[in-house]
């Protein structure tokens, strides 16, 4: 088993006294200045623009600054802006004013694993990737617990690179759950691979398909998208608590024994070997490459997958739905 670092692994010692960086008020930014602020330390918020991002960080208390602005004052600069823009923001806003041990982080190893930012030796260069979307890690650090995170050290300059890790770690709260340590290219590929054919991809293909599947058939469409996606909630949260033995164990023997055989003939070995074919990809570099080339034309494909998916019948029935799932969720 690899090792699991906790609270009382981490102490917040070697960055208590720097100044903290975190350029983009995000998903991630978001949470990651706030938990830290939290956390008593001392936090800054560096954005291009006076736009939304920036009244989001006012109104929450910050004192939003323009990027360079925040990296010349700070020590520690956290990329937090999407993975596309970060390399620009690199080469413009942060490298006139670098200095030597200054700390260079991310909370995805895209940038630096693919090379896209090569920084100079005379800094440290790391990485804690939380393990669960922005929202979420504020949400659960707020109500005193954290999600789990990964850290990793790409240049080791001071020789505390990894102390500083953990200690941002658990200033955002993610040593309250557990932290273990990977390396850039790990995170990379792992982290990519999930959210195409599993996470993202692969879940979000399988229950529009399947919810498809049941409407295209003539079932009405309230009924397909409470058994097809509504209901997906609450197996994932038994099989995230109690793990798949859990889950089965919860559900009917009819369920089971339809869900080992018909799971197998629809997930087979030819989505295993697709599934392969994406790892590749990955791995040697063609999807970054793709991904830069796709968001250098202005991301056609992003904007029009999100048109697609708010457009569809499944996303309209949803919010009816989940309008009545909700009314019944247990307030916490
Ligand atoms: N979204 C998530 O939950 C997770 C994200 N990450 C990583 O965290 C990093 C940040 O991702 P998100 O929080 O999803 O970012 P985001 O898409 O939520 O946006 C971050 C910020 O960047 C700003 N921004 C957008 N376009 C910009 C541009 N052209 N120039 C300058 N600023 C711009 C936005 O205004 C916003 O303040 C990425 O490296 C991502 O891979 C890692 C784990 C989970
Ligand atoms: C939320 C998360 O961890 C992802 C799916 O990898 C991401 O948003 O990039
Ligand atoms: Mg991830
Ligand atoms: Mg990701």
């Amino acid at each position: 088993m690899a090792k699991v670092y906790i609270d009382k692994d981490a102490t917040l010692d070697p960055i208590k006294d720097k100044t903290i960086a975190v350029l983009g008020y995000g998903s991630q930014g978001r949470a990651w200045a706030l938990n830290l602020r939290d956390s008593g330390l001392k936090v800054l918020v560096g954005l291009e623009r006076e736009g939304n991002s920036w009244k989001v960080a006012e109104s929450d208390g910050f004192n939003p600054m323009h990027t360079e602005d925040a990296v010349k004052n700070s020590d520690i600069v956290i990329f937090l802006v999407p993975d596309m823009v970060q390399r620009y923001v690199y080469r413009e806003r942060v490298v006139p004013y670098l200095r030597d041990g200054m700390d260079l982080v991310f909370a995805h190893g895209f940038n630096i694993h693919y090379k896209l930012i090569e920084p100079p030796k005379t800094v440290d260069v790391y990485m804690i990737a939380p393990k669960g979307p922005g929202p979420i890690v504020r949400e659960y650090f707020a109500k005193g617990g954290g999600v789990p995170a990964l850290v990793a050290v790409h240049q080791n300059y001071s020789g505390k690179a990894f102390e500083k890790a953990l200690a941002i770690a658990k200033a955002l709260g993610a040593t309250r759950a557990g932290v273990i340590e990977t390396t850039f290219k790990e995170e990379t590929e792992t982290d990519l691979f999930g959210e195409q054919v599993d996470l993202v991809g692969g879940i979000t293909q399988l229950m529009r398909t399947a919810f498809q599947v049941l409407v295209e058939a003539g079932y009405q469409p309230e009924i397909a998208y409470y058994e097809t996606i509504n209901e997906m909630k609450m197996i994932v949260d038994l099989i995230y608590e109690k793990g798949f033995t859990g889950m089965l164990k919860a559900v009917s023997e009819t369920a089971k024994y339809g869900g080992f055989t018909a799971g197998k003939y629809v997930i087979n070995e030819d989505v295993k070997k697709r599934m392969k074919e994406v790892l590749d990809r990955i791995r040697s570099g063609k999807f970054a490459e793709e991904w830069i080339e796709e968001y250098n034309k202005g991301a056609p494909t992003l904007v029009n997958g999100m048109k697609e998916v708010e457009n569809s019948l499944e996303e309209q029935v949803g919010r009816q739905i989940r309008e009545i799932s909700l009314r019944g969720k247990p307030k916490s």
